[in-house]
């Protein structure tokens, strides 16, 4: 990251959660094709495949806090940040949103209270219609919601694309006539909108040149100190996440296996696995010597190993990881930590 990012009020810890979600999980149900029984030699008869995308994850997120959800790539972490904002419904599971139930509520109901938590995805391109131009992919939502008026509409799309750092002028123009900077700017202006409380930023960086990366994250920042913003910001990239971040939470095969504030992850990673990925990654400076890589392959999400999930990959592991799987415990204050190493701990 070539420039700094600067992130320094996060909310005390008292704060009450704005989204909490309350052992969720995701299952899907894959139908097997015929081709795909055959091949399958052991499960002679088996019609469906169940992928564990997310197991029993609780995940409170207080206002104006910003967490960084990482984790190898097929860990959950989209479809976490998808069930956070009601993309995908829940296997099992609550989620609370100022303390209320959302999945308690009507469908409209529902649907009204959720558009104060919007999603901002990895692929600006792919997720803005090259048809339409900026001021109808900006300004039909608020003008569906009731929001905007039709006549107010160009005047309120000018004022988001000002706030997000682009001419107000350039309400005219496509997706395709933007660089791939401004392009996340106008997918962030869309999220806007609609006047969100809670944003899921999911790789929301990741497809841009590096030197455009802090710009954007810059952005994001602002955007939270002026418009009291929470993030649920999805990155498989420690150094994003590490600038940006109040907390970071690890997942493992759609468990979170650790979290704490971004400092003590980063100086004092407790769980092996976020230990392991921190030393995968060189761009980071860290100088610890104990850290080792990742090695093999993250389980797949069809058959998760039983006992703690990472014991396949774990150079510590002992018996009872292989069949009990270990608790989310604080292993220091705000530090949470899901190891049988820690047992011994007071
Ligand atoms: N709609 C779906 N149907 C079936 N399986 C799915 C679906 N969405 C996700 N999965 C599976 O759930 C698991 C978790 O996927 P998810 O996209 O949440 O992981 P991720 O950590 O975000 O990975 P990536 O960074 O590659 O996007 C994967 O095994 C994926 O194949």
């Amino acid at each position: 990251m070539s420039q700094t990012i600067d992130n320094n009020t996060a909310p005390p810890p008292s704060a009450p959660n704005l989204l909490e979600l309350q052992a969720v999980s995701k299952r899907f149900v894959k139908t097997l094709d015929s081709a795909a029984r055959i091949a399958n030699l052991f499960g002679a008869g088996m019609q469906q495949e169940v992928v564990h995308a997310v197991d029993q994850v609780s995940l409170g997120i207080r206002r104006g806090e910003v967490v960084g959800l990482v984790g190898e790539s097929g860990c959950g972490k989209s479809t976490l940040g998808r069930m956070a904002v009601g993309l995908h419904s829940l296997t099992a599971g609550t989620r609370l949103w100022k303390g209320q139930s959302l999945e308690q509520l009507d469908a409209a109901e529902r649907r009204k209270k959720q558009l104060a938590i919007q999603m901002i995805f990895q692929d600006p391109y792919a997720s803005l219609n090259p048809r339409m131009r900026v001021q109808d992919i900006v300004g039909e939502a608020p003008l569906v919601h009731g929001l905007v008026d039709g006549p107010q509409q160009r005047e309120y799309v000018e004022s988001l694309l000002q706030r997000v750092g682009l001419d107000g002028a350039m309400l005219r123009r496509f997706p395709h006539q933007f660089s791939g900077g401004q392009r996340a700017r106008v997918g962030i202006a869309r999220a806007l909108a609609v006047k969100p409380e809670f944003l899921v930023c999911d790789e929301a960086v990741a497809a841009l040149d590096v030197s455009i990366q802090a710009q954007v994250l810059n952005l994001f920042i602002k955007l939270r100190d002026e418009l009291d913003l929470t993030y649920l910001f999805i990155s498989h990239d420690l150094g994003v996440v590490r600038h940006l971040s109040d907390r970071v939470v690890i997942m493992y095969l759609g468990r979170i296996v650790e979290s704490a504030s971004a400092d003590t992850v980063f100086a004092r990673a407790n769980h092996p696995y976020t230990q392991a990925l921190l030393a995968s990654a060189p761009k980071l400076e860290v100088r610890r010597t104990e850290f080792f890589a990742v090695k093999g392959e993250i389980p797949s999400p069809l058959h998760p190993p039983p006992g703690c999930h990472f014991h396949p990959r774990c150079p510590h592991a002992m018996p009872r990881c292989k069949v009990e799987k270990p608790a989310l415990k604080e292993v220091s204050a705000k530090h949470f930590s899901a190891c049988h190493l820690n047992d011994g701990l007071a």
